[in-house]
């Protein structure tokens, strides 16, 4: 199971609207017979790859997978006839497929006669494909709120200037996070305060993420850099709001539905979500990532903090999430805490009591 996990993790790729599914195929003699890691929506699930690999000598066998197969038809036919079809005799999988569509493989299965397992290194496997789980589970991409702060909780000084106050390394680092998400978002007052380019720089190679950018009225300017064609870049109008002028082709666009406090978040997780994002890097600024963590849909903090202070005129890294006092805040669990060149990078995972509370006062 650890080799199929591996599978999926080296060298991390994108695979949305899909998850990473890694197998590996033993003959009936336990020995390694073929493996296979699903490459993204089209092509083939794992198990067909590693059953092709494994070709005659996976009768009889066990298929190891990272995932429960599937038992859908969904672009590629339905992974528990494959495996019946190839005679595996036995198939230990980590984790439950969450999904409606492709779910109940294990008891087809097990009805056909085959001896299945559930749950072998789940945890592990869990945490591989977190994005992807916790997407389908909540029907919303998994959001990571990406930010440098100073080490007093500014992320701007107060002319509005926020370049830069990470040095290299962590600014090296915050594109490898772009490089793992399917997009990264900013709100319409860092794309005017900062016309950011949102691509991948740094040395970091890949497949850039989508760019996406609230723009409620409309205003974008053509020249704005998150046009150049680099990469796809979105734009998310109020559904109030007319078509935004001379994008061409350098963009598309996306209606939501608005609220008092600007576009509807949760609305607009989902028309993501429709469309196959599973992952988001929230870059901010101040107002949307208070927006986003006030309606609980914060699922990891990254901080870099820079040594350094900018005092009570600087911006704060988030504004008002509803929290009046101490039995409100927001609570994070640190999961890791690093030195980067001069800065640090602190990790954190919201602690799901806090979560509820904040939903609790953002609904109130
Ligand atoms: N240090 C750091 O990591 C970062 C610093 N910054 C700095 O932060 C500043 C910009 O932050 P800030 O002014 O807070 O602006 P934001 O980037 O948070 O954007 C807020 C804007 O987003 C749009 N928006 C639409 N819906 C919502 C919603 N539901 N909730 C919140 N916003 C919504 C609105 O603009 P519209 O009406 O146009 O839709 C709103 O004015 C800049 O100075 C920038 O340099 C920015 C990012 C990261
Ligand atoms: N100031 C600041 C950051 N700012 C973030 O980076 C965006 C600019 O992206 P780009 O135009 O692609 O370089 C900017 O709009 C904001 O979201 N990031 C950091 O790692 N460290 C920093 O000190």
């Amino acid at each position: 199971m650890r080799r199929a996990i591996r599978l999926t993790a080296d060298p991390p790729r994108r695979t949305s609207p899909n998850p990473y599914v890694g197998c590996v195929v033993l003959d009936a003699d336990g020995r390694f017979a073929g493996e296979g890691h699903h490459r993204g929506a089209g092509h083939p699930h794992a198990e067909v790859e590693a059953l092709a690999a494994a070709g005659g000598r996976a009768a009889g066998g066990t298929a190891v997978v990272t995932l429960e197969p599937c038992a859908h038809r969904g672009r590629t036919g339905p992974c528990t006839e494959a495996l019946s079809a190839a005679g595996v005799s036995r198939v230990v999988f980590a984790v439950e497929d969450p999904t409606r569509d492709a779910s109940g493989g294990a008891e087809r299965l097990a009805a056909g006669g085959v001896e299945v397992v559930g749950g072998l290194h789940r945890e592990e496997a869990e945490r591989h494909n977190e994005f992807w789980l916790t997407s389908v589970r909540r029907e919303r991409p998994f959001v990571t709120w990406k930010f440098a702060g100073t080490i007093d909780g500014r992320s701007a000084a107060a002319d509005g200037s926020s370049r830069w106050i990470t040095a290299a390394q962590a600014r090296r680092d915050a594109h490898a996070l772009r490089a793992v998400h399917d997009a990264v978002l900013v709100g319409g007052g860092t794309l005017r305060a900062d016309n950011p380019h949102l691509g991948l720089r740094h040395g970091v190679v890949g497949e850039p993420p989508l760019r996406v950018v609230l723009d409620s009225a409309g205003r974008i300017k053509p020249g704005a850099r998150v046009l150049d064609g680099s990469a796809p870049t979105l734009v998310v109008v109020s559904d109030r709001a007319g078509e935004p002028r001379g994008l061409g082709a350098a963009a598309g666009t996306l209606a939501v539905p608005s609220t008092e406090d600007g576009l509807d978040l949760a609305a607009l997780s989902e028309r993501l979500f429709a469309r196959g994002v599973r992952s988001v890097l929230l870059e901010g600024g101040a107002r949307l990532a208070a927006g986003f963590l006030a309606g609980g849909l914060v699922d990891r903090v990254v901080a870099y903090l820079a040594p350094m202070f900018l005092g009570g005129a600087g911006l704060p890294v988030v504004t008002d999430i509803g929290v009046a006092s101490m039995a409100e805040a927001a609570r994070m669990r640190v999961e890791e805490v690093r030195q980067l060149g001069p800065d640090l990078r602190v990790v954190m995972q919201p602690e799901p009591r806090d979560l509820d509370a904040c939903l609790r006062t953002h609904s109130a």
